[in-house]
């Protein structure tokens, strides 16, 4: 019987998710801080955690870091409320396996709690199993998408694809940055090599080196058996490190490496082995910004650069992308949903989707579940979505002497030039900064105000 541990500091709502869950034959042990949760941890073995995203005494992501630096992995799920999803986004990419949004309607966190069980179709995989073939990646099982953005998306994929060219996927969480890795790998010639994928944000730093380059028995505590790195198992093919910005100064100075002499070496081990590998990697953030990735490294990896767009920047392929997920989420949950309902049209369509193709394809998937007929309604979408969208128009009202707030009206402008700002500087923050004439500090400051990621 699978083992659970609920992490919640609302006691009424943790006594009614444990309830429920056990009634559906599930162990669960309660905890209602993240300090007892993470105490937990170390005297019992779980399944699968179910934590709240903000906790008395912390957020969900610390019960997440304090797994990563055990080296541990247990599927996690992410309960958040829908005005938090960007961060939810930021936990999946941490090694989170998913989110749902409160309140946590029944059937949803059923289906979720029993695919990541399964670990069926996981977000995101421990970094030591391969991660399964996603969708996306297959022509016949992706969309490829008509707009401009779209097509100059694939003229660059294909364009770089035959050569040997180490590239460097920039764009927001959830945009498809591995999905162009895979099609590049797919329409190279080491398409009949391994593709090995690596979130590095799921790597501690002390595992990291055996993970990426292998480690020979008994080179530290815990070294039983000799092992091969990822970038052996990725001989021939290609390697794809994604969220690269959280390896450390150790692992990278080894990276390049590997990159600039094609030699790798074991930890523990005094020989050097020669490996054949192309790397693609992928980041959301601002790497030399950040001032903690090497320069040398960065422009190793970066000999050609892709920036997937924003699912709001390629609106003109955002029917298309509904219908493909409504179509999997129907062939997986056994619905038949054909059409959306005029009101969830709008919804969608005044939504800025800032989680993009994975919030979109999570809010299609909890939709069609909770729809039994042909069309889906709005009671079928998330109620703070809706809400969201509604209170927008509230609180941005259009200038007029009827709704004289002008701190309202200026900050709804001062967001909407710093989103305009940041996509003109392909969301480099220092230059989006120097733009604006602000320092780095202060757009920060206003983008977490504004809840621009
Ligand atoms: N062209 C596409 N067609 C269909 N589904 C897609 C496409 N691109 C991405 N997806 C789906 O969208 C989701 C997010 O894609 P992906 O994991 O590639 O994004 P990402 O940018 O790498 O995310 P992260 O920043 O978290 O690493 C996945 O479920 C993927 O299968």
């Amino acid at each position: 019987m699978a083992n659970i541990l609920l992490v919640e500091d609302d006691t009424t709502f943790a006594a009614i998710l444990e309830n429920f869950l056990k009634k559906k034959g599930f162990d669960v042990s309660v905890k209602y801080s993240v300090k007892s949760g993470i105490e937990a941890l170390k005297h019992e073995t779980f399944h699968l955690i179910l934590l709240d995203y903000r906790l008395g005494d912390g957020i969900g992501l610390d019960v997440l870091e304090a797994l990563r630096v055990q080296g541990k992995y247990v599927p996690s799920i992410i309960m958040t409320s829908f005005n938090d999803v960007r961060t939810a986004v930021k936990a999946i990419r941490q090694g989170a396996f998913d989110y749902i949004t409160k309140p946590v309607n029944p059937d949803e966190l059923l289906m979720v709690v029993n695919e990541a069980l399964e670990g069926k179709s996981p977000q995101r995989a421990h970094p030591s199993y391969p991660r399964p073939n996603k969708e996306g990646t297959d022509p016949t099982d992706s969309v490829q998408g008509t707009s401009a953005a779209a097509r100059k998306l694939h003229e660059y994929i294909s364009l770089v694809a035959p050569t040997n060219m180490s590239v460097l996927i920039r764009g927001e969480s959830g945009t498809g940055k591995e999905y162009v890795a895979r099609s590049i790998h797919r329409l190279s010639t080491r398409t009949n090599a391994p593709f090995v994928s690596i979130d590095c944000g799921t790597l501690s730093k002390e595992l990291a080196s055996s993970e990426l380059f292998g480690h020979i028995k008994g080179s530290f505590t815990g070294a039983l058996n000799d092992k091969t790195g990822l970038f052996v198992e990725a001989s021939g093919g290609t390697l794809f490190l994604d969220e690269i910005g959280n390896l450390s100064y150790d692992v990278q100075v080894k990276l390049l490496r590997a990159l600039q002499e094609k030699v790798i070496q074991p930890v523990g081990a005094n020989k050097t082995i020669s490996v054949d590998v192309r790397v693609i990697a992928a980041t959301n953030e601002d790497l030399l910004g950040s001032g903690k990735f090497r320069e040398d490294l960065y422009h190793r990896i970066n000999e050609f650069e892709i920036v997937v767009p924003g699912l709001r920047e390629r609106r003109g392929d955002f029917q298309q992308f509904v219908d493909f997920f409504v179509k999997k989420a129907n062939d997986e949950l056994g619905r038949d949903v054909r059409e959306l309902a005029d009101e969830v049209k709008d919804i969608f369509d005044a939504y800025d989707w800032p989680g993009n193709l994975r919030e979109l394809k999570n809010v299609i998937k909890r939709m069609v579940l909770l729809s039994r007929g042909h069309t889906a309604d709005i009671s079928a979408l998330p109620q703070e979505m809706v809400f969201a969208i509604k209170h927008q128009g509230a609180t941005e009202p259009a200038p007029s002497a009827d709704n004289p707030d002008l701190r309202l009206h200026s900050e709804a402008h001062e967001r909407k030039l710093i989103l305009d700002v940041l996509q003109k500087a392909k969301y480099n923050k220092s230059k989006a900064a120097q733009m604006l004439n602000i320092d780095r500090k202060t757009l920060y400051n206003k983008m977490e105000k504004y809840g621009i990621e």
